[in-house]
């Protein structure tokens, strides 16, 4: 009996994996077909339906290892030996990280209260421990001494995305001149030189990317190219070889591609080796793994601690009035927790800002929104807690709070990568870099509101620089979608007592928006003031938003480049 309970919940756990995997494989299957079509809303809906399928299996399998199991569920010998079985059952596997993401997943949710457990669950096991799979079959090759030209008419070939092209032969022209200016006039190429480029096409919003590397000069110098399918058909949008334009398409700041994976570890490997400074749960994320992605950033956060000694402390700038933030100052990550009572004038509930956190979660985050992971139960060392932010967790979020064992456990909390609060980098930066801080500032409202994003509260203090520097939006309880808002001119005073009035005396509806106000409030910094209004005019203009309102609304999925317009080989009016 106890046998064969054992068995059938390792089953049903496998099965749980496979059926989840399989569908998510089917999804991204299903995206070649909708950029060929340019069918961009079914694109759109694909990805969010992909995004929903592990939570989905994971409540799936729960309930029917509940029913199986009931008082069993809180068993601890019953999952030591459970883990056993099904390591029997996954170790095999070619996925088995993930496999064992699903399993603690899982067991995350059945087992009363349960901390992160090595007994019971795969702690330190992942990415590290996969098998090295040779990777012939990953890659198409093409050796140098078919030259150049016959080289990149095989790319092309081999990529045809059975869809009309624009202009083929200029395409290839394009990228053979390309190569010539900026590989082959620093490089020679030899007998060893070959290029690779990984079979999956990854896309994304409206694009598809071409990822492969070229051994010359002694080492691989990776590329990505950019394809898109305009109105006139697919063409090639340029060829990308900065090391930091390509970090950047694999960034936290972008919803994860639809690529086809078969051998995950394999992929990311692959991946590793050409997209420079990217940890390898940020790979996992990228390519859609993201409850994996988070399994592997926890681990490399324990090693982190192990490693270090530095306490938690407050995170810099002007403190939230719903998050409490902190932060370990050796590491790149903050940590933020919702306030147990919102500071006036914020009236939301705490159930309506883990709904803006998944909202983000689930929207097209365009370079522009920092990606997030949550997690219940997360314990940290007492003697790591500096005793300003115990008494800062004690006044804000006590009721998420528990010790035990020389732990602090904390309920709920959302990691987020850390950057410098915009307020402070333009506190201490200099002019030119404050000017374009504050033209990427307005860029990245700009951007925002094309993906169908308003923030709500647009001060600086709730964007950051990344190290590329980047701005980007972090805060995210006011968040709103662009098109429920209403932009309005505000209305000229006619009257004595309107001229002269300190409160507004025209009415003002939930969701009204008055952009001349921002120049108020955007920028502090005086000498970069007038450089932001002159440069941003757009920003303060109601006729501007409400015209991008009126291009969503009228169903046009507005694609921002996630590389600079100088580089693209044709100006947007030749596609
Ligand atoms: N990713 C991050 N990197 C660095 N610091 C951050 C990050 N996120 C938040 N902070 C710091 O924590 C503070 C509060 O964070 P956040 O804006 O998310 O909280 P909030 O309560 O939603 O804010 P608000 O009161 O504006 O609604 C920020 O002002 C900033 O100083």
């Amino acid at each position: 009996m106890y046998h064969s309970l054992l068995d059938k919940t390792s089953k049903i756990l496998i099965e749980g994996f496979e059926n989840y995997f399989r569908n998510f494989k089917e999804l991204t299957s299903y995206t070649p077909r909708h950029f060929r079509e340019k069918d961009w809303r079914a694109m759109k809906e694909n990805h969010r339906k992909r995004l929903m399928l592990y939570k989905d299996q994971v409540f799936t399998t729960k309930s029917i290892l509940y029913d199986l199991l009931k008082e069993k569920v809180a068993d601890y010998d019953f999952w030591k030996k459970a883990k056993l079985a099904y390591i029997l059952l996954s170790k095999e596997r070619k996925d088995k990280e993930l496999a064992e993401t699903f399993f603690n997943s899982v067991i995350r949710k059945l087992y009363p209260d349960l901390a992160i457990n090595e007994e019971l669950m795969f702690v330190h096991e992942g990415f590290n421990s996969c098998e090295i799979y040779p990777n012939d079959n990953l890659y198409f090759t093409y050796p140098a001494n078919w030259g150049l030209q016959k080289i990149i008419r095989s790319i092309i070939a081999d990529f045809d995305f059975e869809a009309p092209y624009l202009n083929k032969e200029a395409d290839i022209q394009f990228l053979v001149k390309a190569i010539r200016e900026v590989i082959l006039s620093r490089y020679t190429t030899t007998d060893e030189t070959v290029t690779q480029v990984l079979k999956s096409v990854f896309y994304r919003n409206k694009a598809a990317y071409l990822i492969g590397r070229t051994y010359v000069g002694g080492k691989w110098m990776p590329f990505i190219i950019p394809f898109l399918n305009g109105p006139n058909g697919v063409y090639v949008d340029t060829l990308i070889f900065d090391p930091k334009i390509m970090a950047h398409l694999f960034s936290f700041t972008r919803s994860y591609f639809m690529v086809d994976v078969e051998i995950p570890s394999q992929m990311v490997a692959f991946l590793n080796s050409v997209i420079t400074h990217k940890q390898v749960h940020e790979l996992y994320n990228a390519i859609g793994f993201n409850k994996h992605g988070k399994t592997e950033f926890y681990r490399d956060f324990l090693n982190h601690l192990d490693h270090s000694e530095d306490q938690f402390v407050l995170a810099e700038g002007i403190k939230g009035m719903v998050m409490t933030v902190f932060t370990l100052p050796s590491y790149n990550i903050v940590f933020k927790m919702i306030k147990d009572y919102f500071d006036p004038p914020k009236t939301m509930t705490r159930q309506e800002v883990r709904n803006k956190y998944k909202m983000v979660g689930q929207h097209d985050r365009v370079g522009r929104m920092a990606d997030t992971h949550e997690f219940e139960e997360f314990h940290l060392p007492l003697d790591r807690i500096h005793p300003n932010l115990m008494q800062e967790l004690r006044s804000t979020v006590n009721s998420h709070l528990e010790i035990r064992n020389n732990e602090l456990i904390i309920k709920h909390l959302y990691t987020e990568r850390k950057m410098i609060p915009l307020n402070m980098y333009l506190e201490q930066c200099s002019l030119e870099e404050a000017k374009s801080a504050v033209e990427e500032y307005g860029d990245a409202i700009l951007q925002l509101a094309k993906a169908n994003i308003f923030p709500g509260d647009m001060m600086t203090k709730n964007f950051g620089v990344t190290r590329q520097k980047r701005i980007v939006f972090y805060d995210y309880d006011e968040i709103e979608f662009l098109t429920d808002m209403n932009f309005r001119w505000k209305p000229k005073p006619e009257t004595f007592e309107q001229i002269y009035a300190f409160e507004p005396w025209y009415e003002i509806r939930p969701n009204d928006v008055f952009p001349e106000d921002f120049k108020k409030f955007m920028i502090g910094r005086q000498d970069v003031k007038s450089h932001f209004i002159e440069y941003h005019q757009n920003l303060f203009n109601p006729d501007y938003w409400t015209s991008i309102q009126n291009r969503i609304k009228n169903g046009e999925w507005i694609h921002a480049l996630p590389y600079p317009n100088k580089i693209r080989f044709r100006p947007e009016e030749e596609v």
